[in-house]
């Protein structure tokens, strides 16, 4: 089939390339030039495992093209995917304008049998009035599919070639058998439903798994008052089938550039359809706490953190990606910034993004060495492979005290025990000491 992803951000660009490698002709079409003009030449936009690859076994030979015209891609396409930002407006509702400029953009040259797919996430009732907008403004029928996205960015190639399910909301049997039929390859289940209900899987399923994070929060803060160790909890519930073990890793917070800003969109189509959004409004209380969690432990260890050296291990999101969208290491960096500290930070992939947003407010060390160097303090923010194993008994040496906390859980107890000398505050378990400092 010939298809145009309209985007090239994680989703546009994962699902065009993965479509090329299962045998269509795909054409990506972006806005930034510069962007294009990099994948022609197939350099990715940002770190992502795998998918610079992907682009160099696909790019100009007969199966996948990069274009800032959105002609060239949508012109005698079979199927034209929206994969545009979707992000929140300042009250937390989602924000369309990228959707409907990106339909306005590709809408002339859309041929008449031409399925249009809006893979970007929406309020529910969007996709129905995108397809009004173009009937009307280009006076064009036009069948339209929702089909959203559930990748992972880290593991975004993985995702799209192994779905556990496709989504696909239609009205109209033709256009929901000719996705199917386009995802065929891949071997996943298909669900199809209407399209209302396949926009609000994408809600329900984000805003599930940011709450079942939030909860796993709560019961840690409380295994830390109790006794209790997070770890075996977790464990124990998540061994019931029916909970399951994914998403109980307890930490400081979701982050990313979808969790948070979803979970306030349904919050907002909560409070528009008079439905009491008191569930998703602890949902996100409870991550904001979250993620000043180790600052406040450092401040009960310090009483002041003024003239403090922290060294900040980590600064992305999550591991494997460079994204810093909403990454709970800028709250944390910010906030031992303003109450006086020295913030050295070390990441793998995301320091030119973190530049971006925390400047020169704190400093950047180009290895996991030096930003333990004359550390009063180690804060643990991504669980990084690089950073979950390292030798940290032997790092601590260089710190000027043994003091980590650790906002993932990283170490286990034998590796702490390991440490000549260490205070180690963990997140719902409790602390562990070997030969701590007198101070
Ligand atoms: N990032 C993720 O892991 C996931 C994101 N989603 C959803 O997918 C959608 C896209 O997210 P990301 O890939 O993160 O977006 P992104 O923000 O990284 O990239 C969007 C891209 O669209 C381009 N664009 C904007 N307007 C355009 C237009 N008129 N024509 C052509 N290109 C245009 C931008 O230049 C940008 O490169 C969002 O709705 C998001 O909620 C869903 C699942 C996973
Ligand atoms: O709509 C989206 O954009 C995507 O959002 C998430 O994917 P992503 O944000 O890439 O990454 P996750 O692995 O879900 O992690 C999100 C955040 O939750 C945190 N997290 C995750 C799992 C956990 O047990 N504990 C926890 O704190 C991570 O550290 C991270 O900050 C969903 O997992 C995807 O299914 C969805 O498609």
């Amino acid at each position: 089939m010939k298809i145009a992803v309209i985007g090239t951000g994680y989703v546009g660009l994962s699902t065009g390339v993965c479509l090329a490698e299962i045998g269509h002709t795909v054409t990506c079409i972006d806005i930034d030039q510069k962007k294009i003009q990099h994948l022609q030449k197939g350099i990715p936009p940002f770190y992502e495992p795998g998918i610079g690859e992907m682009i160099m076994n696909n790019v100009n030979k007969t199966k996948l093209f990069f274009s800032s015209s959105h002609r060239d891609g949508v012109a005698g396409a079979d199927i034209v995917i929206i994969a545009v930002g979707t992000p929140q407006r300042e009250d937390g509702s989602c924000n369309l304008t990228f959707l409907e400029q990106a339909a306005i953009d590709s809408a002339p040259y859309l041929e008449k049998e031409s399925i249009f797919v809006i893979k970007s996430t929406v309020p529910i009732g969007t996709n129905e009035t995108i397809q009004k907008l173009i009937e009307s403004r280009f006076q064009k029928k036009v069948q339209i599919v929702s089909n959203p996205e559930f990748l992972r960015q880290g593991s975004a190639i993985f995702d799209t070639m192994h779905p556990d399910r496709i989504v696909i909301g239609s009205e109209n049997k033709d256009a929901s058998e000719k996705i199917a039929e386009m995802y065929r390859p891949l071997n996943a289940p298909i669900l199809i439903t209407s399209i209302r209900s396949a926009e609000m899987i994408k809600y329900a399923s984000n805003a599930f798994l940011a709450t079942k994070i939030s909860y796993i929060n709560y019961i840690a803060n409380l295994c830390e008052q109790v006794g209790a160790d997070v770890e075996d909890v977790a464990q124990g519930m998540g061994t019931d089938k029916r909970i399951s073990p994914a998403f109980l890793q307890a930490g400081i917070g979701y982050g990313g550039s979808c969790f948070p800003k979803d979970v306030k969109a349904l919050l907002a189509i909560s409070k528009e359809n008079g439905i009491n959004p008191g569930l998703l409004q602890e949902t996100v209380a409870m991550n904001e706490h979250q993620q000043t969690i180790l600052v406040s432990k450092a401040l009960q260890r310090f009483q002041t953190l003024k003239e403090k050296r922290f060294a900040l291990l980590g600064l992305s999101f999550k591991p494997e990606t460079d994204d810093m969208r909403e990454a709970p290491s800028i709250p944390m960096a910010k906030q031992l910034v303003e109450l006086g500290a020295e913030v050295i930070a070390y990441d793998p992939k995301a320091v030119h993004n973190a530049k971006k947003i925390l400047g020169s407010t704190i400093k950047y060390a180009d290895s996991i060495d030096e930003a333990f160097l004359h550390a009063d303090a180690i804060f643990i923010v991504t669980e990084w492979g690089e950073i979950t194993n390292m030798d940290i008994g032997n790092l601590l040496k260089t710190a000027k005290s043994p003091i980590v906390f650790d906002g993932r859980n990283c170490f286990d107890e034998k590796k702490i025990k390991a440490c000549d000398s260490i205070e180690y505050y963990s997140i719902g378990k409790p602390v562990l000491f070997i030969n701590p400092p007198k101070n």
